[in-house]
C-alpha cells in the first residue's frame, strides 16, 4: 500500500547573493529592510539565512497520507503548494526534517518537462516511448492516442517552440497521463487549456485517479477540491493552517479569504 510521511520538514530557497549587481542589491536591501515589518498576503516568509536572504517556502510540515486518500492543497499564491509537490516528487531536497514515500510516484508538475522544444509533437511522443522502453506496437498505439487526445491538427508535426501555452498543455497532459502510478502528484496547470480540453482532461484524470492509490494535487478552484478530495491541507506562508475534511477546511479557508479581503 502506498504511503507518504513527512516529519518536521522545512525548505528554504536562497534569494540573491550579496555580490549581485546594483539593481539586485537594491531589491535585496528593500526585501531585507521589510523583514518582519510587513505581513504579505502572498509568498513564503522572508528570513535571513546563513548565505543571505532566503524564502522559507515550507516550515515544520508534518503529516501522513495513506493509500486511498485524495489530498488537495489549498492556499494563497506562494503558500508553498508547488514546492510541497516537488518535495514529494523528489525534485527538491529539503533543508531539514524527514520524508518517506512508499510507492511508484509520478509528478505532473510542469507541462513541458522532459520534452524537446526543437522536436515536433510526434517526435516527442517517440522520445517519450523510448524512455518508457515501449515496443513498436505500443509506440504506435501511444502516438495514435496522444494525437487523438491532444487534437493539435497540423501542429502535431511542427516543433514545440511554435506552440501556444494551451497547445503545450494539451501535449504535455496527454503524455503525462500515460503512466499509471501508485502516487500521483498534480499541479493545477492541468486545468489550463480551453473548456473543450478541460472536459476531456477531466474524464482522463478521473480514470487515472481511480488507479492511483494516493492523489495529491493543488488547485485554486474550491469546487474542484470539494468534489475531488477526501482531505484538504491548507497552507499559508509555508505552514499548515488546517488539515481535515474538505468541507470543514474549505469553509474555514473561504471565511479567511473573505475576512482578509
Ligand atoms: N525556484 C525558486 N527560487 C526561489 N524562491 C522560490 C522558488 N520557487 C518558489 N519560490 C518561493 O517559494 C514560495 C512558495 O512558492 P510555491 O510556488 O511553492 O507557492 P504556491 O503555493 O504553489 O503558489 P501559487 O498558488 O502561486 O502557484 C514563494 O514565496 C515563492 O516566491
Amino acid at each position: 500500500m502506498a504511503h507518504i510521511s513527512l516529519q518536521n520538514l522545512s525548505l528554504s530557497y536562497p534569494v540573491l547573493h550579496g555580490s549581485a549587481r546594483s539593481l539586485k542589491k537594491t531589491l535585496f536591501a528593500r526585501a531585507r529592510a521589510s523583514l518582519g515589518s510587513t505581513k504579505s498576503k502572498v509568498g513564503g516568509a522572508l528570513q535571513n539565512g546563513v548565505s543571505g536572504l532566503e524564502v522559507l517556502a515550507l516550515k515544520d510540515i508534518t503529516f501522513d497520507v495513506e493509500g486511498g486518500e485524495r489530498l488537495g492543497l489549498v492556499g494563497h499564491n506562494g503558500a508553498g503548494k508547488t514546492t510541497l509537490l516537488r518535495v514529494l516528487g523528489g525534485i527538491y531536497e529539503t533543508s531539514s526534517g524527514s520524508l518517506s514515500v512508499e510507492g511508484e510516484t509520478h509528478a505532473m508538475i510542469n507541462p513541458g518537462s522532459g520534452m524537446n522544444q526543437e522536436l515536433t509533437g510526434r517526435e516527442n511522443v517517440h522520445l517519450f516511448a523510448r524512455r518508457l522502453q515501449l515496443d513498436v506496437k505500443e509506440t504506435e498505439a501511444l502516438e495514435a492516442d496522444v494525437e487523438a487526445f491532444a487534437e493539435l491538427g497540423p501542429f502535431f508535426d511542427l516543433p514545440l517552440r511554435l506552440y501556444s501555452a494551451g497547445m503545450s498543455v494539451r501535449l504535455g497532459f496527454a503524455l503525462a497521463t500515460v503512466p499509471r502510478p501508485q502516487i500521483l502528484l498534480m499541479d493545477e496547470w492541468f486545468m489550463a487549456g480551453d473548456s473543450n480540453f478541460q472536459a476531456k482532461a477531466r474524464v482522463r484524470l478521473e480514470s487515472m485517479v481511480e488507479t492511483a492509490e494516493i492523489l495529491v494535487f493543488t488547485s485554486h478552484s474550491l469546487d474542484i477540491l470539494r468534489e475531488w478530495c477526501t482531505r484538504v491541507l491548507w497552507l499559508e506562508a509555508g505552514k499548515i493552517v488546517m488539515d481535515g475534511k474538505p468541507d470543514a477546511v474549505l469553509d474555514a479557508y473561504e471565511a479567511f479569504v473573505a475576512e482578509s479581503g
